[in-house]
C-alpha cells in the first residue's frame, strides 16, 4: 500500500512517496516545489507516480494553499489526511497551552525525532531544530514530554526585516565569519549566530531542567546552511518530518 507524505511549509511543499505506511518503508520518489508552483504538481512530478493509497501530511501554510494542494491531489482517488497537533500521539505528549495551536510541522518533526532517539538507545532529553521560513527550537524531556519551544525568524525574514527597516543594508549575501569586517558578512553572520545562539540557549535550558545533556536534531530546507555554524553538537536529519509522518501512519494502522 503506497504512502504519500506531504509537508507544506510557508515557502515550499515537500513530498515523499513510500512503498508502505510504516517506519523503514522504501522511498520510491521525492521532491519539493515552491508554493507559487503548486499547480505544476498534478501534471508534472506527480503525474509520473503510481497512485498512493494513503496521503498524510502536515500543513502550516493556510487554507488557500491547502485548497490548492488538495486540487492537485485530485489526480488520484484518495482523500488526504492532515495531522493536527494533539495532546498526545506516537509516544509524545504535548505541553503546549493549547495543543492544537502548535504548528503541525513542529509536532510531526518532534515525533520523528523522538522515534529516532529511542531507536538509538536509552531515552534522553532532545532538542529539535527546524530551519525553514521560520526557525523553531523545541525541548522534549527524557519521558517524551514536549516542554515548549521557541519561534524566531529564518535567515530570509531576518534579512528582509533589516533591509526594509534601514537605509544602508541592501547588500549581497556574505560569509559567516567570527569577526565580520564588511556589511554582507556582518548580516549573514548575525543571522547565523542568532539561530545558533538560540539553539545553544534552549539546549542549556533543557540540560538544566533534565540534569542530562540533550541530543540535538536539526532539519528544514536551510538546515545544511546552519550545520557548520552550530555551537552545540547537532545531527542534521533531512527526513525528520517524513519520519514523523511514517511513525504516525504506522501507529494509526495498528488496531487499538
Ligand atoms: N533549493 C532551495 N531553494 C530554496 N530555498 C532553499 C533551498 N535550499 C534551502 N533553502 C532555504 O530553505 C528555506 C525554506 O526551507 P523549507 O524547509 O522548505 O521552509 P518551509 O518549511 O517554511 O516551507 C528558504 O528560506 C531558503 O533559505
Ligand atoms: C512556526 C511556523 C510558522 C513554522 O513554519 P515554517 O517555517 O515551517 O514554514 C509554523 O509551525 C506555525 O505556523 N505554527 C503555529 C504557531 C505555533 O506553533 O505556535
Ligand atoms: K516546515
Amino acid at each position: 500500500m503506497s504512502f504519500l507524505a506531504i509537508d507544506v511549509g510557508n515557502t515550499r511543499l515537500k513530498w515523499a512517496l513510500y512503498d508502505e505506511p510504516r517506519v523503514g518503508a522504501r522511498l520510491l520518489a521525492h521532491g519539493a516545489q515552491f508554493l507559487e508552483n503548486i499547480e505544476k504538481l498534478g501534471e508534472g512530478d506527480w503525474s509520473q507516480l503510481p497512485a498512493p493509497r494513503w496521503v498524510l501530511g502536515c500543513i502550516v501554510a493556510g487554507d488557500a494553499v491547502k485548497r490548492r494542494v488538495e486540487e492537485q491531489l485530485e489526480i488520484w482517488d484518495v482523500t488526504p489526511q492532515w495531522v493536527v497537533s494533539s495532546s498526545a500521539e506516537a509516544g509524545l505528549s504535548n505541553g503546549y497551552d493549547h495543543p492544537a495551536r502548535l504548528g503541525s510541522d513542529r509536532w510531526v518533526a518532534m515525533i520523528g525525532a523522538r522515534q529516532r532517539l529511542l531507536g538509538q538507545g536509552r531515552p534522553r532529553p532532545c532538542v529539535v531544530v527546524m530551519v525553514g521560513t521560520a526557525v523553531t527550537v523545541e525541548a522534549i524531556d527524557t519521558d517524551g514530554r514536549f516542554l515548549g519551544g521557541i519561534i524566531l525568524p529564518g535567515h530570509g525574514i531576518m534579512l528582509r526585516a533589516l533591509e526594509s527597516g534601514t537605509a544602508g543594508l541592501h547588500v549581497p549575501t556574505g560569509e559567516v565569519r567570527d569577526f565580520p569586517t564588511n556589511t554582507s558578512d556582518a548580516l549573514t553572520s548575525g543571522g547565523t549566530f542568532a539561530i545558533a545562539g538560540a539553539v545553544q540557549r534552549m539546549w542549556d535550558n533543557l540540560r538544566q531542567h533534565c540534569g542530562e545533556e540533550p541530543v540535538c536534531y536539526m532539519t528544514g530546507g536551510a538546515g545544511w546552511k546552519m550545520a557548520p555554524s552550530m555551537s552545540t553538537r547537532c545531527e542534521l536529519v533531512e527526513s525528520l518530518i517524513f519520519d514523523g509522518l511514517l511513525e504516525i501512519a504506522s501507529q494509526r494502522l495498528q488496531p487499538a
